[in-house]
This record gives structure tokens, sequence and C-alpha cells, in this order.
């Protein structure tokens, strides 16, 4: 992903000042910022799901388009708005995932992120009876049961208890290491400390910032 001058908003109006950025293979991405900085507007414009107020984004070389196969089959992401059919299973959720996705070891890809995500309890539970925390991990084992080259995930700390956490960071880590890239916005230090390999602070100045910049601004509230 690259992004050169990129201004995200709504209506033609900016929400921060413009991003440039390079996501190559193997490095997580973290888009820090404070509320309503405009990290997710900026997500969702890189994803094509908004259009640039200014400037330009390209995904995997081409302009970014949801509808694409190309871009179906090779961006998985999960932003944050867990919405599940009420008469399917968690089991069945992550089978449908992977049916849809034309995952071929799907019922061994379902019972590592049942384990992963330690939901093997809640496998055979409808979404209704899911606390907050579990539909939270539901969503990320879908956007885990998917093939892809990048994972984007907005705030996916949400929710999470505190080991849960630790472990989104290693997934994340594992990620990187299999030569995916990882575009994530998050308020979560440790979080970002673990995984981000780069830091783009969103704002006023919205720049690319090492992990060290980027952790002491997210303390100072920038
Ligand atoms: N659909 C929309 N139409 C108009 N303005 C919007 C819309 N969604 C968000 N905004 C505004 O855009 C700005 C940036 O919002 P955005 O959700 O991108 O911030 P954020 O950095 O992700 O915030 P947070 O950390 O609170 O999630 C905010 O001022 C918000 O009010």
């Amino acid at each position: 992903m690259s992004a050169r001058g990129l201004s995200v908003g709504y209506g033609g109006v900016a929400v921060c000042a413009p991003a440039s950025l390079t996501l190559r293979p193997g490095q997580v991405l973290a888009l820090v910022g404070v509320n309503g900085a405009g990290k997710s507007t900026l997500v969702r414009t890189c994803c094509g799901l908004l259009p640039p107020v200014e400037g330009e984004v390209r995904l995997l070389g081409r302009i970014p388009d949801p509808r694409s196969a190309a871009q179906r089959a090779a961006v998985a992401w999960d932003l944050g708005e867990d919405s599940f059919f009420p008469s399917l299973t968690v089991a069945e959720h992550l089978g449908l995932v992977c049916y849809g996705h034309g995952v071929l070891d799907a019922d061994t890809v379902v019972d590592s992120l049942l384990t992963d995500l330690d939901l093997i309890g809640q496998a055979d539970s409808l979404p209704d009876r899911l606390s907050s925390g579990q539909r939270r991990r539901l969503a990320l084992a879908s956007v885990l049961a998917r093939p892809r080259r990048l994972l984007v995930l907005d705030e996916p700390e949400q929710r999470l208890d505190h080991v849960m956490r630790r472990l989104l960071a290693q997934r994340l880590v594992q990620e990187a290491q299999e030569g995916r890239a990882v575009l994530l916005a998050s308020h979560d230090p440790a979080l970002v400390a673990a995984a981000a390999t780069q830091v783009l602070l969103v704002g006023a100045h919205t720049c690319v910032l090492s992990v060290e910049e980027g952790l002491s601004a997210m303390k100072e509230g920038l």
C-alpha cells in the first residue's frame, strides 16, 4: 500500500493533515492519534470505502476497490463493526468465511482459530449468547480465517482482556514474520510497542514516526 499527499474526510472536507506512507510485506504500520484524529477515516479510505479528498492511495498497485475480486482475495479487514448471522454458531461462522474464501483445509483452520482465540467453549453458541469480548474474538477469528496479504484492523484491542491483547500482539508479529502486511489503528501502547514496525501519527501534522517516537506521541496525547 502506498499513499502520497492523501487527504481524507467527508463531503470534500479533510479531517486531518494529508498522509504519505508506504506499507510493504512484513511491515506493521500502526495509526495512532487522539479520538477524532482521523485514523478510521484514513483506514477506510485506504480500503476504498471512502473516496480521497485529495491525493492518491494505491493498494496492490491499484486504486482501492472493495468490490474487486483481487482486493477481496488479498485484503482482509476488521473495522470493528461486529455483525453476525443470528442463527449461525461461532464454528459455523468461521466455516462460512472459509467456504466463501475458498480455504481448502477449513476444518483445521476453524479448529485452530477456536483454540487460539479461546472460543472452543463457545463453538456451538449463537452470537447473542456471547459476551462483548467473545464477539470481538469471533470477529477477529473471522478475519484471520481469510487468506490475505494485507490485514487491516481498526482498534482490534477493544473489549479484549489483557491476555487476549497479548495474544493479538503475538499474532500480528506472526503476520509480519510470515510476510504479510498489517495496517492497524490502535490506542493501545502495549500493542503498538509489541507489534508495530512503524507508526503513522494522524492529526494536525500527520507524519510517519519510529515506534519509539510514536509511543511518546501517544503518551503526550498528540
Ligand atoms: N460519516 C462521517 N461523516 C462526517 N464526519 C465524520 C464521519 N465519521 C467520522 N467523522 C468525523 O471525522 C473525524 C475523524 O473521525 P475518525 O473516526 O476517523 O477518527 P478516529 O481517529 O478513528 O477516532 P477514534 O480514536 O475516536 O476512533 C471526527 O471529527 C468525526 O467526527
